[in-house]
């Protein structure tokens, strides 16, 4: 009797074990299915949702060692197409290869599409993200009248070139530079000076150290000491309260009506009274997103110019002899460069669309889709993400022959708008796009004409995707020769 109930309770307990199993495996599988098979009003685009939560950021984030589009989006490319579904960091992604797609997209804005940044971004940035069209409208044509063509041509330019050649001489007395990090001190300090007129002579910290939070975008959202994002916050603390800082003393200064500066700050600060929207949190934030959209972008650009320049003297030689031509047709050796010497530098300008062709820095764009879109056959639902990538014809070679190849020579032939879109497109595309140009013509300019370097070591270049050079490149830069004028 005895052994008959033992075997009955073990029989239960079996049962109920089994039972157990059977629902988690059952649940688990079904939970599988839906995160595989999103509910969608129609037939989603092509692609893996990967595993459960973590979707496919691990395969994503493998960095690759080279500037050409990642190999994790060429496979996905080849295998489903160019418009394919995925999951990364738990958000669900429709990733756009499609140019002629991609065009209609950024005529959607606030239609179809709306700006969106990820989990991480938002968080650091706080509700401003979300800025109405207004507001945006505000920001862009603020920017516009303090860092575009009108105020280069007249004000800007000269400016430029006079700190390019305080950086460049400063490099000159040091036995080796470290070229990323050095180009993005240098550019830092100029765009801190030319929107705020802020001399970082007068801050014992390098803070364009403490804004290089890009690498940090992609990160899981965990705010836990010795995780990326908790560094990323830290930062973001500090050079909040650094920038908070410039204004409060700017402020102090408007009360005891000291000097104007007649820049973007004293702009912003006058506007306070008229616009609601604009408080000290707001200028704030757009101090911060404007230096760093200004600052990391055009680092990353010279960087990679550098890089290549640096193996490539039949391309050093063209650009020296553009910009000693310059400096033998001047009057006066010591004047700066004008607006039309800076439009009729041809070949610089085809080295800058060939650096900003290869360097991407902006990889994606991304948007969230507010309406269900229609494409194809397949619906991209509201509430996804949908991730452009406008740089992969960059590298078709159907569109750049040798695409791999740094060849500012194909620009001899002017290129298609169409499959050129360093600064993205449609109404959210670059405001600081001129800035960035004028700025790096005058850095080769100053560069070549006045200086030559040698390359101690190169850098590692990868991507994941966001661009990083490993341990730097490594030159020595020296004093050359003065040219003569006429
Ligand atoms: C090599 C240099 C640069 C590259 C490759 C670049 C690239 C881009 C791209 C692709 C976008 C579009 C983003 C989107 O559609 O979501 C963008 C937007 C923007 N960029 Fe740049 N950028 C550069 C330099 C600059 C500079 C120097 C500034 C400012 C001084 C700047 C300020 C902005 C701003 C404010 C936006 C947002 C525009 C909007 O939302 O309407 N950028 N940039």
């Amino acid at each position: 009797m005895l052994s008959l109930n033992i075997l009955i309770n073990t029989w239960s307990s079996i049962t109920i074990l089994c039972l157990i199993i059977t629902y988690v495996v059952v649940s688990f599988t079904h939970y599988w299915y839906r995160w595989s098979h999103p509910k969608c009003n129609g037939k989603l685009p092509p692609g893996s949702m990967g595993f459960p939560l973590i979707g496919e950021t691990l395969q994503f984030l493998i960095p690759s060692k080279s500037l050409d589009t990642s190999p994790f989006l060429k496979k996905r490319i080849a295998k489903y197409g160019k418009l394919f579904r995925t999951n990364i960091a738990g958000g669900q992604i429709i990733v756009s290869a499609d140019q002629a797609f991609n065009h209609y997209i950024f005529q959607q804005e606030g239609k179809s599409v709306q700006l969106w940044y990820m989990d991480s971004f938002s968080a650091f940035f706080g509700k401003h993200v979300d800025a109405s069209a207004y507001i945006h409208k505000y920001s862009k044509n603020t920017i516009l009248s303090y860092i575009g063509t009108e105020s280069l041509k007249e004000k800007l330019l000269s400016k430029i070139e006079v700190m390019v050649n305080q950086g460049l001489q400063s490099w000159s007395t040091k036995s080796s530079i470290e070229v990323r990090t050095s180009i993005t001190k240098m550019i830092f300090d100029l765009s801190a000076k030319d929107l705020f007129s802020y001399d970082t002579a007068m801050c014992d910290e390098d803070m364009s150290k403490k804004f290089g939070f890009l690498q940090g975008i992609m990160c899981i959202p965990l705010n836990i000491p010795g995780t990326a994002f908790h560094t990323l916050m830290k930062n973001q603390k500090e050079t909040t309260s650094f920038l908070r800082s410039i204004l409060h003393e700017r402020l102090k200064s408007r009360e005891n009506n000291q000097q104007r500066h007649g820049d973007l700050l004293d702009k912003l600060i006058d506007d306070m009274k008229v616009e609601e929207f604009i408080t000290e949190n707001f200028i704030v934030f757009f101090m911060f997103s404007i230096l760093l959209a200004s600052f990391e972008t055009i680092s990353a650009a010279v960087t990679v110019a550098m890089t290549f320049l640096s193996d490539q003297p039949l391309v050093i030689e063209e650009l020296t002899e553009e910009h000693e031509a310059i400096l033998r047709s001047r009057e006066n050796s010591s004047s700066l460069l004008t607006w039309k010497e800076y439009k009729s530098m041809k070949f610089t300008s085809q080295v800058i669309n060939e650096t900003m062709r290869m360097t991407n820095v902006s990889p994606g764009i991304l948007r969230k889709v507010i309406k269900d879109i229609h494409i194809n056959g397949y619906v991209i639902p509201a509430g996804w993400t949908l991730a452009m990538l406008p740089s992969f014809v960059h590298f078709n070679p159907d569109k750049y022959e040798d695409p791999l190849a740094f060849n500012p020579w194909r620009w001899n032939d002017a290129g298609s708008a169409k499959n050129f879109m360093p600064f993205g497109g449609g109404t959210r595309n670059c405001v600081g796009s001129e800035y960035a140009k004028v700025t790096m013509a005058v850095f080769f300019h100053v560069l070549v004409s006045k200086y030559r370097w040698t390359k101690i070591k190169g850098a590692q270049i990868s991507r994941t995707p966001v661009l990083s050079f490993g341990d730097g490149l490594h030159i020595k830069i020296s004093k050359k020769y003065q040219i003569k004028t006429l």
